[in-house]
């Protein structure tokens, strides 16, 4: 069960503790890549493997809890890191959560199990929301959208084969410091106020990339690395922190890859996966 991997552009957290859980997440923009997490599930005792190492994954560990089975051994493969602000937790999470509903023949929402599972251990407010979605994805509501709310769109992009999204992993960041930080969600939400109404003004590629650019460099979050490849980054459609990591992203044409490829020092190229 392949789950594709989620940049988070710009975001707005919405953590009101006496809403539904469900309702809990963050509004923002992001786009989904071609490369994520690949999950199977087998036999086993009771084991969760990510890149074959085993490890004790909460968001994934959350969503076993919520359907209380037992002997699986549950393996993630993964193009990418954990903590690098990618998705991957939300991409194990909602993986786990398909295909044991999927094999259970249960008819649990396994896009809310798995979104109470990232909202409970801090590692997601909105990824999986956009990866059940994929594309080029803006979320105008916080939490799982339902039949009444469908709050969330997916924009359509022109010559999608013509655009690459290049990523550099920097280093680790964990989520749930950011996002269980009462400092860091006023600033986040100060900046990130406005930016939703602004990209619906003008829903473009460019637009989305120069607003993410803004929100990681004026809430802080951005360090002044980040913040310099970017700025030479410029002549592409743009290039922006992926929140919530240590990772730049930048989207560009197909006559500028090679042209980006000669700046960074391991870039990964993605398309948006849609
Ligand atoms: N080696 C590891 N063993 C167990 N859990 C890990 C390991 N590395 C990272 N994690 C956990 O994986 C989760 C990553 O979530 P998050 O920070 O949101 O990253 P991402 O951007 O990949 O979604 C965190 O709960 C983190 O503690
Ligand atoms: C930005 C973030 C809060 C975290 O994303 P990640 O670090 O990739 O888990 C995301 O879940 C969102 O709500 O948009």
């Amino acid at each position: 069960m392949f789950v594709p991997s989620h940049i988070t552009g710009f975001f707005k957290i919405y953590k009101d503790s006496n809403k539904n859980i469900l309702q809990i997440g963050s509004i923002g923009a992001g786009i989904t890549l071609n490369k994520g997490v690949d999950t199977t599930i087998t036999k086993g005792d009771n084991e969760i493997y990510f890149n074959n190492k085993k490890i004790n994954l909460r968001p994934t560990i959350e969503v076993i809890n919520q359907c209380n089975i037992d002997n699986y051994k549950i393996s993630h493969k993964s193009d990418f890191p954990l903590s690098s602000g990618l998705g991957v937790s939300g991409a194990c999470a909602l993986g786990v959560a398909n295909l044991l509903n999927k094999d259970n023949n249960k008819n649990n929402n396994s896009l809310e199990m798995a979104h109470i599972s990232e909202v409970k251990c801090g590692t997601g407010l909105g990824d999986v929301i956009a990866q059940r979605t994929k594309g080029f994805v803006v979320r105008e509501l916080p939490g799982v959208p339902n039949f009444k709310t469908q709050k969330v769109q997916k924009i359509s992009i022109k010559n999608i084969d013509n655009y690459n999204v290049v990523v550099e992993i920097l280093g680790k960041k964990e989520t749930s410091q950011i996002i269980n930080n009462p400092q860091w969600i006023e600033k986040i939400n100060k900046i990130g106020d406005e930016l939703l109404l602004k990209l619906l003004k003008n829903p473009t590629l460019h637009n989305f990339m120069d607003l993410s650019y803004y929100f990681a460099k004026n809430t802080g979050l951005a360090t002044d690395k980040i913040i310099n490849i970017c700025n030479d980054l410029n002549f592409t459609v743009g290039a922006s922190q992926a929140m919530l990591g240590n990772t730049v992203f930048c989207i560009c044409e197909n006559k500028d890859l090679n042209d980006v490829l000669s700046i960074l020092n391991n870039p990964i190229i993605c398309k948006i996966y849609q």
